[in-house]
């Protein structure tokens, strides 16, 4: 019996089009070189230029309509016509708190062929393999606050962190989980409880009382948010599984794909790992405004991305699967067929196609 996963994709705006399409694409090739399952995909068309033109992103039922489907894919939200704050406010903030996705998962690493800035990973590029476990549902992105006297001389605005012991204790207990699910079982915790004096001193306390659970079988150690960029530039084989606040984690994030060759690598899984609602799978990187419409976004965090959510929707049963596109994503990659950002001259209907030609060969042969 073949069994079909049920996907609402939203492509959003500028490259986030572009790079879902392509993740559709290779997700077809990948089910339809197996057989045996399939991926039914409803794409939805919520983007800031229908913003624009019907006043709205989503519609009042959004939930109830994502709700159907087995995950969610997601391109990237935002565009130069609408403020940052109104288009993220719109669309991708209320998916990840209303479908309950606490965790965000962002592994990197350097792909094969790809030769990353600095040298020491250039030297050895199995130094920089991280993922980086982000709270995804409070801290700096709780949206609490306001704005008094807006428009005069007198204007007061507050963001207001909310760090609550049970959003701290499933995010650390996800994190230890997955550094002891990991070869080096080593987990470092970002904080900046030096200067944040209440919420990060919560976060630092409710890490230790996990940490007693993990006590001789995953190694942890404590980094200020500050020092953490400079031992990921000088030291990135001291680090594995890293977790931060929503904010610190959103930005190291940024930083750690760049330092393996390019943001436009790396993936993101939102995910409810309790399981009642559909997890969400995007690249980090946003619309990419300045290379939009010109086809050349980097669709391998897109795809890897999507690798995540094969392995998600499988729960257990296509992780070989979703291992065959990684292996299809880094032969394309050691081959040199690679886009602007990595320093080759490849469009990304020119990797996708020679990724989807990859996955038919190895699955052919296996
Ligand atoms: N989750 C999301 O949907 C998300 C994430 C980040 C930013 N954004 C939004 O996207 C818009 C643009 O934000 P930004 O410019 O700060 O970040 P960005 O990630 O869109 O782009 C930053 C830089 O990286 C390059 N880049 C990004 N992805 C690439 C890819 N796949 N291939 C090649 N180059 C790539 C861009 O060309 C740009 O120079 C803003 O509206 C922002 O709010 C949304
Ligand atoms: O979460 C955010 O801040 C944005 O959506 C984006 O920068 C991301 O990393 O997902
Ligand atoms: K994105
Ligand atoms: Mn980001």
């Amino acid at each position: 019996m073949s069994k079909t996963y049920n996907i609402a994709a939203i492509p959003g705006d500028g490259i986030g089009v572009d790079i879902t399409d392509a993740a559709s694409e290779v997700l077809n090739t990948l089910a339809s070189s197996h057989g045996g399952f399939s991926f039914k995909f409803t794409t939805f068309d919520w983007s800031s230029k229908a913003y624009l033109e019907r006043g709205w992103y989503m519609p009042p039922d959004w939930e109830v309509q994502l709700k159907k489907h087995d995950a969610i894919y997601f391109g990237a939200v935002g565009w130069p016509d609408v403020p940052d704050h109104i288009s993220l406010w719109s669309m991708i903030l209320p998916i990840r708190n209303s479908m309950n996705q606490y965790v965000n998962v962002r592994p990197t690493r350097v792909l094969k062929g790809v030769t990353a800035p600095l040298s020491q990973i250039k030297a050895n590029p199995k130094e920089l393999d991280w993922i980086i476990i982000r709270e995804n549902s409070e801290g700096e992105y709780a949206g609490q606050g306001g704005t008094t006297h807006a428009h005069g001389p007198n204007a007061i605005a507050t963001e207001v962190a909310i760090f609550t012991r049970v959003g701290i204790e499933r995010i650390m207990r996800f994190a230890f989980e997955t550094a002891k699910s990991r070869p080096r079982r080593k987990l470092t915790m970002v904080t900046k409880s030096n200067a944040q004096r209440h919420g990060m001193v919560l976060w630092d306390k409710v890490f230790y009382e996990v940490a007693k659970e993990y006590e001789g079988v995953v190694e942890f150690d404590k980094m200020l948010v500050d020092a953490m960029t400079v031992r990921m530039v000088n030291k990135p084989e001291s680090m594995d599984t890293i977790v931060a606040t929503n904010l610190h984690a959103d930005i190291l994030s940024d930083l750690a794909a760049a330092l393996a060759g390019s943001i436009g690598i790396a993936p993101s899984s939102n995910l409810d790992p309790t399981r009642s609602c559909p997890s969400m799978f995007e690249p980090i990187h946003g619309s990419a405004p300045d290379i939009a419409g010109e086809g050349i976004a980097n669709p391998i965090g897109a795809f890897w991305s999507a690798a995540e959510m094969v392995r998600w929707v499988g729960q257990g049963s296509l992780d070989k699967t979703a291992d065959q596109l990684m292996e299809a994503i880094e032969n394309v990659s050691e081959r040199g067929i690679r886009t602007r950002d990595m320093g080759g001259q490849a469009s990304t209907k020119e990797v996708t196609d020679a990724v989807c030609k990859e996955i038919e060969a190895i699955v052919g042969k296996k």
